[in-house]
């Protein structure tokens, strides 16, 4: 069972330990409170909030972060110094999937968004889900529909997915990710300008995906998580094709607008949404184990 502060007796330190490397990290490389946000969705939609998302190619396991819905993730190094911290305090105590699900937590805070209450106790998979990734996270050219029901499945309505795909006010996307709405001619549903401005910045229609060409996912404020990304959407400057088509999607569009117009209500919606997202299916009690190192399973 997840319960709030679950370390209180065996790490009575270990919250507050992933606030300060967060808090660091952050202040050194402002993109990894980002990459948290995003650790959490693709780790947690994937079968279980559990950390299948953090291993690497070994014996027996493929790497998630080999397919292709987990392109563009990044900073992955960066949760092996939280887990050190949390390590060197109480050593194999503190699962790599609580370290996720804070770690997204204080990324959020720090990036303007929610304060969230985040209950602990998951444990991290001895295996990973490289063959079902895709069966879990869609697409960035896939339906509402289809996004809908995936959210819907672990729990999360129409207005919780359009209040977490505001995670797009931060961050940035490849020009792989973008190409298919700018050539060979400028999807309609896209701002003609806006669209000008993204063919400079993405000038081939095939990319090399190794390229580092992208597109800040909302140009104005790139590192707040706010409300601004569902204005974009109204003004047409959606920038993958899931984002702008919330707003022609008649049981999505008045969430949008409501969004749009009150940043606080975008932040309650999100903070519920992200918990219900923390909690899906989750390894608990004796079941997986505390990983030592996060990118690998405990040999035994
Ligand atoms: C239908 C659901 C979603 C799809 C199809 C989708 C797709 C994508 C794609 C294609 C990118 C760009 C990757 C790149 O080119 O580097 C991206 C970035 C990102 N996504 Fe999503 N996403 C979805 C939902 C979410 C959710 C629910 C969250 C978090 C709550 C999230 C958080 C992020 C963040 C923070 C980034 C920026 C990453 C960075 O700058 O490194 N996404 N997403
Ligand atoms: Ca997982
Ligand atoms: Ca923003």
């Amino acid at each position: 069972q997840l319960k709030l502060d679950f370390y209180s007796e065996s790490c009575p330190r270990a919250e507050e330990i992933v606030k300060e490397e967060v808090k660091k990290l952050y202040e050194e490389h402002g993109n990894t409170a980002v990459s948290w946000v995003r650790n959490l969705f693709h780790d947690c939609m994937v079968q279980s909030c559990d950390a299948s998302i953090l291993l690497e190619d070994a014996a027996n396991i493929v790497a998630e972060k080999r397919s292709d819905r987990n392109f563009g993730m990044r900073n992955f190094k960066y949760i092996n110094t939280i887990k050190n911290a949390v390590e060197s305090e109480c050593p194999m105590t503190v699962s790599c999937a609580d370290i996720v699900a804070l770690s997204a937590r204080d990324g959020v805070l720090l990036l303007g968004g929610p304060n969230i209450s985040m209950k602990t106790g998951r444990r991290d998979s001895r295996e990973s889900y490289t063959a079902q990734v895709a069966d879990f996270i869609p697409r960035h050219d896939d339906s509402i529909s289809l996004v809908l029901s995936r959210f819907q499945s672990i729990g999360i309505d129409a207005e919780g997915t359009v209040a977490l795909l505001g995670a797009h006010s931060v961050g940035r996307v490849h020009c792989v990710n973008l190409v298919n709405r700018l050539y060979p001619t400028a999807d309609p549903t896209l701002d003609p300008d806006y669209a000008e401005y993204l063919k400079r910045r993405c000038p081939s229609p095939e990319p090399d995906p190794k390229a580092v060409e992208y597109a800040r996912n909302d140009r104005e404020t790139p590192m707040v998580l706010d409300n601004m990304y569902y204005k974009h959407l109204l003004s047409r400057k959606g920038l993958l094709s899931i984002d702008q088509q919330l707003t022609s999607d008649a049981t999505t569009s008045p969430f949008v607008e409501k969004m749009a117009d009150d940043n606080g209500y975008f932040h309650d919606r999100f903070a519920s949404a992200l918990i219900v997202l923390s909690e899906n299916n989750p390894l608990t009690g004796e079941q997986g184990e505390i990983r030592k190192d996060c990118r690998f399973v405990n040999s035994i």
